[in-house]
């Protein structure tokens, strides 16, 4: 039967990074989407900006919306502090599969929680099934019309405390319009943007970081 694109991004983890480092993970999978195939990760360019957000706020508590392939999940828990936990939902379980394994290649499987499920769903229980209180980052790669209804919820489920910061992807391309609006536009968030390009691509995209007010 014919690979999907996560299975064969994957085989090159495998093929052409070292277990344990995840740098190299980063790598290859950059490499592959440069060279093969172009798959949908927030890539090296926005990475960059991710990487220096994270090192900047050295977060406890992550919640990543939209694991996809794990490549983001990689960057940021390679960046965690020792007891710090980061917690990805994944909706597609065949994606959760690629990318509990590229977790596992980087070594990174006790900082990182896959929790397969829609977040909608999850998002009211993470208090009670995942002991947590709030989250200081929250990074938004999923579907692009779930950021803003799920920002309305994590606000309502008490999940943001003053100061955490939520990192949206792709506020350009594809593109979150209403979810843009509203934390620009709402008193209880301080936004910025970050510009940048569509992974691997020369097309306009960027971050846009939104610091919780309380
Ligand atoms: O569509 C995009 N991302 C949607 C990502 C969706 C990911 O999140 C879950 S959905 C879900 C739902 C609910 N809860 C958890 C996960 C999907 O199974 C997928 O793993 C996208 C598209 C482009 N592009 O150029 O077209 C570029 C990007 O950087 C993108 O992120
Ligand atoms: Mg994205």
């Amino acid at each position: 039967t014919q690979s999907t694109r996560p299975q064969r991004l994957l085989g090159a983890v495998k093929k052409n990074a070292t277990r344990g480092d995840p740098r190299s993970v980063v790598k290859a999978i950059d490499q592959f989407c440069r060279q093969k195939e172009w798959a949908m990760n927030v890539g090296d360019e926005k990475g960059c900006i991710l990487d220096s957000v994270v090192s900047e706020l050295n977060p406890a508590t992550v919640l990543e919306l939209g694991t996809y392939c794990g490549y983001s999940t990689v960057r940021i828990a390679s960046m965690l502090p020792p007891h710090a936990k980061l917690i990805t939902l994944e909706f597609n379980p065949d994606y959760a599969a690629v990318a509990r394994q590229v977790i596992a290649w980087a070594g990174l499987e006790d900082k990182v929680q896959l929790v397969e499920g829609a977040s909608g769903d999850l998002i009211p229980k993470m208090s009670e099934q995942f002991e947590v209180e709030t989250f200081d980052l929250v990074f938004l790669d999923h579907w692009k019309d779930r950021y803003l209804p799920d920002t309305k919820l994590m606000e309502e489920c008490g999940l943001l405390k003053k100061g955490s910061v939520l990192l949206a992807d792709n506020v350009i391309c594809p593109g979150t319009p209403e979810y843009l609006e509203y934390v620009r536009a709402s008193p209880r968030y301080e936004s910025q943007y970050f510009r940048s390009h569509l992974e691997y691509t020369k097309v306009e995209d960027g971050l846009e970081k939104s610091v919780f007010l309380g």
